[in-house]
């Protein structure tokens, strides 16, 4: 079965979970990063799902599942401990055009939940198609190594100037060319080592190369450099 990869807008969609263990409570957490409205069906709480509730982060029914639950739902969830429910679920959800996650069985899944590595805006998510949710979530573990606290910074910084360069009266061809060598020219690691002159340089350099211009200081050094300057200014006076 080969599924197709997607990251989804889930701001303010309706979503349902149903079951409230643990496998619940670890979809709910990822549901409310991605700021969905969720609904969580279930007779029983985890203590943490209790808590979300009373901050109203999700909408408890306290009972069990029933088809009524699906109206008007985006996704859904069914985590339960009785395979019979979540079959049910699935088989529910198929019939309204929902997409389902079913957590006992990736077989009735129209949709998997990979293991994903968050640094800022950037997300690396892993699956196996269902064969080995522990293999994925070591590979998870073992990326999750290799990936610097900072790379989500730097995209904030390059999503800047990307629209700095994209704003310039030249060719699309040439505009893409230097974005895409840009991120060869080991940029991360000179991001990493303060991303003072070395890093502008390269910057100016590869963008010169296309006869770009741009600034190339990312804003938020900009005033931090100002206000160093200022008060050195203030001293001298
Ligand atoms: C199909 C899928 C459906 C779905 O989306 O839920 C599914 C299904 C099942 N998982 C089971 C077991 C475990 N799942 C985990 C962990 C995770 N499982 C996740 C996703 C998925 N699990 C989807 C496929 C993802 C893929 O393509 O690989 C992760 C990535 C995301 C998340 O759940 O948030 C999260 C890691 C997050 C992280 O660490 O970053 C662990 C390890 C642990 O808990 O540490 C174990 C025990 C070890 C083991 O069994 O391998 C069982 C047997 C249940 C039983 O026998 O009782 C089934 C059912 C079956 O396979 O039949
Ligand atoms: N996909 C995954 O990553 C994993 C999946 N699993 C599977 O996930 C399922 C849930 O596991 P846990 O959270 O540990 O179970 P759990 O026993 O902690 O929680 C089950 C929850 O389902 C609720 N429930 C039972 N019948 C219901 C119904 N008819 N309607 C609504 N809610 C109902 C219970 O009240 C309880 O809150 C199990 O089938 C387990 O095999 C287990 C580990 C990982």
């Amino acid at each position: 079965m080969s599924f197709y990869s997607a990251f989804l807008d889930l701001q303010g969609e309706p979503c349902l979970v149903v079951g409230g263990g643990i496998v619940a409570l670890r979809k709910v957490r990822t549901l409310i990063e991605a700021g969905a409205k969720i609904t969580v069906v279930s007779p029983s709480l985890h203590t943490e799902l209790a808590d979300l509730r009373d901050s109203q982060a999700l909408l408890h029914v306290a009972r069990t599942y029933h088809v009524k639950d699906l109206a008007a739902k985006r996704l859904v969830f069914a985590a339960t401990n009785d395979a019979s429910v979540n079959a049910q679920v699935a088989r529910d959800a198929k019939q309204h055009g929902i997409f389902v996650n079913v957590s006992d069985d990736p077989t009735l899944c129209t949709f998997l939940v990979p293991a994903v590595i968050r640094r800022g805006e950037i997300q690396v998510a892993i699956g196996s198609s269902g064969q080995s949710p522990a293999l994925t979530r070591a590979l998870r573990e073992y990326i999750e190594e290799y990936l610097p606290q900072e790379l989500g910074e730097l995209a904030s910084y390059l999503a800047n100037i990307r629209k700095e360069i994209l704003s310039l009266d030249r060719s699309t061809k040439m505009k893409h060319e230097s974005l895409k060598n840009l991120i060869t020219a080991d940029l991360l690691r000179l991001w990493q080592s303060g991303h003072g002159a070395a890093f502008q340089d390269t910057v100016t350099r590869v963008c010169m190369e296309y006869g770009l211009s741009v600034d190339p200081l990312p804003q938020h050094k900009r005033s931090e450099i100002e206000n160093i300057d200022r008060k050195i200014g203030d001293e001298t006076l």
